[in-house]
C-alpha cells in the first residue's frame, strides 16, 4: 500500500493527510483496530478525552513501536524497504473537552490524556468545541500554547470554530491554530471556511468525512464508483485528499479500514470534482457550533 501524502502544518510539522477517526470505537477495542490500521499503512489517529478510548490508542500505539514495518505503508517482514516503526513515524491528535475549558482545567485536562495515552508528546492538541456559551476558549487555547511553547506538544489548533470565534481567537493568539477540525463532507462543503482558512494559513480537517456513512447512499458518488471501480468511501476520501483537506474516515472492521487507504493510485478528474461540487446540501450530521456549550 502507497504511504499518505504528508503535507505541512503552518509550524513545518507533517501531518498525514489520511488519518484514522475514533469516535464510538469502544476503549476494548481501540489498540487492536489501531495495530490493524498501522499494518495497513496509516499513521495518523484521531481520539479525544471525550471518546473514553485514549488508553487503547496508546497501548495499539506503544505495542507497535519497534516493530518491522515496510517503508511504503504497511507491515513488513525483514529485508530491503523495511524499518522499525518509530514513535516519530505516527501522528497523534487529541482534544480538550467541553467541560475543561479555561488555562488550569486545560492543563489538568492534557496531564489526564498524556497518562491515558502513555506517551511523551502529542502531535496535536485541539479543542473539541468552542462552547462560545462558556466565554473560555481565549483562556483554554492559553493554556495550549503553554504546552506548545514546553513542547509538550507539536501543534496546537482547534475544532468546530466558527468564522466569528477564528477572528476572536487570532486577535488574541500568538500561535496561529495549525488546524480547524470541522464537520466536512459532498453534503456539506464548507466553502467559506475552507477559504478563510487558506487566507490565515490554517488546514482543513474533515470530521464524518464520509457523513457518518449516509453520504454513501448518494447516488451521484455511487456512479462515480461504477466509473472509476472503486467503493463510495474511497470515492468520497479522494474527493477530500483532492480538495486539499486532511481526512479521518472510522471503519471498524479490517475490510473497511485497507479499503479506505486504498486510494493513492486513482484521481478523480475536473469532472468528477465539478459533479461532487455540485452535492452540497448544506446538511450536518453532527451538532452545529453554535449549539454545543
Ligand atoms: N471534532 C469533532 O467534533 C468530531 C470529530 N470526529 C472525528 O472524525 C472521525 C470520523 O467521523 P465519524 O463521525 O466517525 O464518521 P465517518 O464519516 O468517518 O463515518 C463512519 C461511518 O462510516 C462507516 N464506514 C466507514 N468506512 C466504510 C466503508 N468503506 N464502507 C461502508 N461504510 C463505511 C463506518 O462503519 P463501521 O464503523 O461500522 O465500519 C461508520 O458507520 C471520528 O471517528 C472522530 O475521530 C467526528 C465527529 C466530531
Ligand atoms: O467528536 C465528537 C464525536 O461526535 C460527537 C457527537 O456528534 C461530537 O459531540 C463530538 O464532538
Amino acid at each position: 500500500m502507497k504511504p499518505s501524502p504528508r503535507p505541512a502544518l503552518n509550524n513545518g510539522v507533517h501531518i498525514d493527510q489520511l488519518g484514522f477517526g475514533l469516535y464510538k470505537v469502544p476503549p476494548q477495542d481501540a489498540a487492536a483496530l489501531v495495530a490493524t490500521a498501522l499494518g495497513e499503512g496509516y499513521r495518523h489517529f484521531d481520539t479525544a478525552a471525550m471518546y473514553g478510548n485514549e488508553t487503547g490508542v496508546g497501548r495499539g500505539i506503544g505495542g507497535a513501536i519497534g516493530t518491522s514495518m515496510a517503508s511504503d505503508g504497511g507491515t513488513g517482514g525483514s529485508g530491503e524497504g523495511v524499518h522499525s516503526l518509530e514513535r516519530q513515524d505516527i501522528f497523534v491528535t487529541t482534544k480538550v473537552w467541553n467541560d475543561d475549558h479555561g488555562y488550569d482545567a486545560t492543563l489538568r485536562a492534557f496531564d489526564t490524556s498524556m497518562a491515558n495515552l502513555g506517551l511523551d508528546y502529542v502531535d496535536l492538541y485541539l479543542i473539541h468545541w468552542p462552547c462560545a456559551g462558556r466565554g473560555l476558549f481565549l483562556e483554554t487555547y492559553r493554556a495550549m500554547e503553554t504546552l506548545y511553547r514546553e513542547g509538550r506538544v507539536r501543534a496546537i489548533g482547534v475544532s468546530n470554530f466558527q468564522p466569528g470565534h477564528l477572528e476572536q481567537l487570532m486577535h488574541k493568539a500568538e500561535v496561529v491554530p495549525a488546524v480547524n477540525q470541522i464537520e466536512l463532507h459532498p453534503w456539506l462543503q464548507q466553502t467559506a471556511l475552507r477559504t478563510l482558512h487558506e487566507q490565515l494559513g490554517i488546514r482543513t480537517e474533515a470530521w464524518s468525512p464520509l457523513g457518518r456513512g449516509h453520504v454513501l447512499t448518494d447516488p451521484a458518488i455511487g456512479a462515480l464508483a461504477e466509473k472509476h471501480g472503486r467503493t463510495p468511501a474511497q470515492i468520497i476520501i479522494r474527493w477530500h485528499l483532492q480538495v486539499g483537506n486532511v481526512v479521518i474516515p472510522k471503519a471498524s472492521s479490517a475490510g473497511r479500514i485497507k479499503e479506505n487507504f486504498d486510494v493513492f493510485d486513482f484521481e478523480l478528474d475536473a469532472g468528477d470534482m465539478d459533479g461532487i461540487a455540485g452535492l452540497e446540501r448544506h446538511h450536518r450530521t453532527g451538532s452545529h457550533p453554535d449549539n454545543v456549550n
